[in-house]
């Protein structure tokens, strides 16, 4: 392998997996997983049996439950990057550790990029602003990978078009080496804000148009869901420093599309199931993996009440969630809001 740009992926869930595997073809690349009876299954079998089924791994791909050997595997590397693969709920602890591991190490050139699509649950902060805090005087270049991606179709071989953006030109262009190719394209951007603020409320308005499918309102019900919910992510955005135009773009409008639509999406599978009549304890109680729009919503909604922000979808979301408000009751007060100018959604109130 001709390359001086290695590669480690923290975190063996089904995205982790997906870009370990991509990044594999290429690059030297490992793959860590924190249970190590699972790094030992998925290194037997070069399959990830629990998060992608069916999907072969490449031979190249090396796989531990050991943090030191992912660290070890960067060290003497010309260039080093670390993708993050755990959910928002794992990002402090998972950047807390890479900062002591880059000191523990002595690695000093190394670029971290996270992919999880969420808020702090307990204070709303979006992951470039845990980042920041435990990366503070590492001298660790920092970045978001994201857009519409669904692990399972990566992991197959099938197009993607990501998004990475980062202040540093260094680091995207690191992502887009380690990733871009021939199913891969990897779009550049510097707007942390809006790509991270696009993945977060995309999986809120996913919930929302899964359950208006559940409810069998119909097409136009979706695309009016679709709309609106770009025009609350939007304004929320443009109110947290993000640019207008992001939204319009893969991790803004594209992720919704895919999310709010695709059948894969475990964000509006929870919203159709929650449509049928199914309790959300039940819902996640069957599921394996991470719907972080769950734990999203109401750190999202309380987040647009402080910056004076009106999401009445996403608090329509909450509503139905967690506060006993039937999806059909929720529809009803959504409709019944009173008219008004369909003005461009950036500008405040729209
Ligand atoms: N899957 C997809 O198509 C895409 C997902 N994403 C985003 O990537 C992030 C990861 O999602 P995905 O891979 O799908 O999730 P999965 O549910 O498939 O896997 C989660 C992974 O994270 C680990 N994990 C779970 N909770 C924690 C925690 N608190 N601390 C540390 N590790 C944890 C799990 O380990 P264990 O198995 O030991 O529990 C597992 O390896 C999410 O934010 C998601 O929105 C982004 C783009 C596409
Ligand atoms: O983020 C995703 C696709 O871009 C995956 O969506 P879900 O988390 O809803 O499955």
């Amino acid at each position: 392998m001709a390359t001086d740009l290695q590669v480690a992926v923290l975190g063996a869930g089904s995205w982790g997996t997906a870009l370990a595997a991509a990044s594999a073809r290429n690059h030297p690349t490992m793959l860590w997983a924190r249970r190590p009876e699972q790094a030992r299954r998925i290194a037997q079998a070069r399959e990830n049996a629990s998060y992608l089924p069916g999907v072969a791994l490449p031979e190249a791909l090396l796989v531990t439950s050991g943090l030191d050997d992912l660290f070890e595997h960067l060290r003497g590397a010309g260039r080093s990057l670390m993708i993050l693969g755990v959910p928002v709920a794992g990002m402090e602890q998972a950047c807390r550790e890479v900062a002591e591991g880059v000191q523990r190490h002595g690695l000093d050139d190394l670029a971290v990029v996270w992919t999880c699509k969420g808020l702090d649950a307990a204070t709303g902060r979006l992951p470039h602003a845990i980042a920041q805090e435990a990366f503070a005087g590492t001298g660790i270049m920092a970045g978001v990978l994201s857009g519409p991606s669904f692990a399972r179709e990566v992991a197959q071989g099938l197009p993607v078009a990501l998004t990475v953006a980062s202040a540093s030109a260094e680091l995207r262009g690191r992502v887009t080496e380690a990733l871009h190719g021939a199913a891969i394209r990897v779009y550049g951007s510097e707007d942390v804000i809006g790509v991270e603020v696009g993945g977060a409320l995309k999986n809120v308005m996913a919930i929302a148009c899964g359950i208006g499918d559940g409810l069998g309102m119909g097409a136009n019900a979706r695309a009016a869901l679709v709309t609106r919910g770009l025009a609350e992510m939007t304004r929320l955005g443009v109110a947290l420093g993000a640019q207008a135009d992001t939204f319009s773009g893969l991790t803004g409008l594209g992720d919704l599309i895919l999310t709010a639509t695709g059948d894969l999406s475990r964000n509006r599978h929870v919203g159709l199931e929650i449509g049928r009549g199914k309790s959300l304890d039940d819902i996640l109680g069957d599921m394996t993996q991470v719907a972080e729009g769950v734990r999203c919503a109401p750190a999202v909604r309380d987040l647009a009440r402080r910056h004076g922000i009106e999401m009445p979808i996403t608090e329509a979301v909450c509503a139905v969630l967690f506060e006993g408000v039937s999806p059909a009751e929720a529809v009803s007060r959504l409709m019944a809001r009173n008219p008004k100018e369909e003005t461009a959604p950036s500008r405040p109130g729209a």
